[in-house]
């Protein structure tokens, strides 16, 4: 299913080799390999315990890979032979005027954010409940605002540098909030907002941290249909006017199937499938893999169900999540 047109192969931000991640005797994730696309929204799909939040804490550096390379590329069409000799090198990140590349598994999370560019939210909600909504925006951006007053009081409060880092951190404050439609709310405690509020503040808030690479952990769990529909205009926005790539996970087939550019698929820590939309929507393995049956079993359980062959509705059989749609 791998076409070498497709943006994923010819010019990756990121690209994930063998990784593998084990817990005791559990295989989590199972020597897997993908790309996401520069500019791509990329979705990654599966039925409950498939392995996809495992893979996003891989790649954000909350969970340290067992094995496994993944490589965060900056700039247009970065030469493979780079990632190659930074791999070599024993470092971490390799920058130069044009190109900069990144070996995740080797940096902390704070440092995969604040240099290599990669951002995320998390399934859970994550706000500061207790600061307003424009707070939250400004603490996102508080390690570029120390580093400009050099780390001293007297740059806190004398340094132009530091003036400006703050005047630019408000102005990218209110730029997403205008941007998620949050600006009558600013001025109120991030606990106070609805749950699709909350969501989009979270989306905010990674984006004030400036990232190539934007990680979404069901962003649309909870949502009505209404904002289901501004979650994909959203996601469009940052994927066309900020050059920013996006790798969601997604249960809501809906959400999925519309703004994907890639899909990658796993079941049981293995990928199942990889490419767009149409051909992952098609493709018997994830049809199984959705229904928990057996690939031979498909076509009798799609006949029994009266599933449409361009898809399926149905929850797992083993009781995992998932609808196709
Ligand atoms: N920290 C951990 N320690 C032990 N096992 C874990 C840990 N994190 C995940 N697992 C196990 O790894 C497997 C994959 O879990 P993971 O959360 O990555 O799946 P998922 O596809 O994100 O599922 P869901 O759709 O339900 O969020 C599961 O069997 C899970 O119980």
């Amino acid at each position: 299913m791998s076409n070498t047109s497709h943006r994923w192969s010819l010019d990756p931000v990121l690209t994930v080799e063998h990784l593998t991640m084990r817990f005791g005797g559990l295989t989590a994730v199972d020597d897997l390999s993908f790309n996401v696309g520069r500019g791509d929204i990329t979705a990654l799909i599966g039925p409950n315990g498939a392995g996809k939040t495992t893979v996003f804490n891989c790649v954000t550096g909350f969970y340290k890979p067992t094995e496994g390379r993944i490589a965060m590329r900056r700039g247009r069409n970065v030469p493979d032979a780079k990632i190659a000799a930074l791999t070599r090198s024993g470092n971490q990140y390799d920058r130069d005027d044009e190109h900069a590349v990144f070996l995740l598994e080797r940096m902390t999370d704070f440092r995969i954010t604040e240099v290599a560019g990669v951002a995320r939210t998390f399934q859970n909600i994550r706000l500061f409940g207790g600061m307003t909504v424009l707070e939250n925006l400004l603490v996102a951006q508080h390690n570029k605002l120390m580093r400009a007053s050099g780390m001293t009081i007297g740059g806190l409060f004398g340094l132009p540098g530091y003036r400006r880092a703050a005047a630019e951190a408000k102005r990218k404050a209110i730029e997403w909030l205008g941007h998620t439609r949050l600006l009558d709310r600013a001025d109120d405690p991030a606990s106070d907002l609805p749950y699709g509020a909350q969501r989009r503040l979270e989306i905010a808030r990674a984006m004030c941290t400036d990232p190539a690479l934007l990680c979404l952990d069901e962003p649309a769990a909870g949502l009505n249909p209404r904002e289901s529909a501004e979650l994909n205009t959203l996601l469009r926005y940052i994927r066309d006017e900020h050059d920013v790539s996006v790798l969601l996970i997604e249960h809501d087939m809906g959400v999925v199937m519309e703004i994907s550019d890639h899909i990658i698929v796993l079941d049981y820590g293995k990928k199942i499938s990889d490419g767009s939309a149409a051909e992952v929507r098609d493709d018997p393995k994830v049809i199984a893999a959705y229904l928990g049956v057996d690939d031979e079993e498909v076509e009798q359980v799609e006949q029994d169900l009266g599933v449409k062959k361009a898809g399926a509705s149905t929850h797992a059989a083993d009781g995992r999540q998932g609808d196709m749609a």
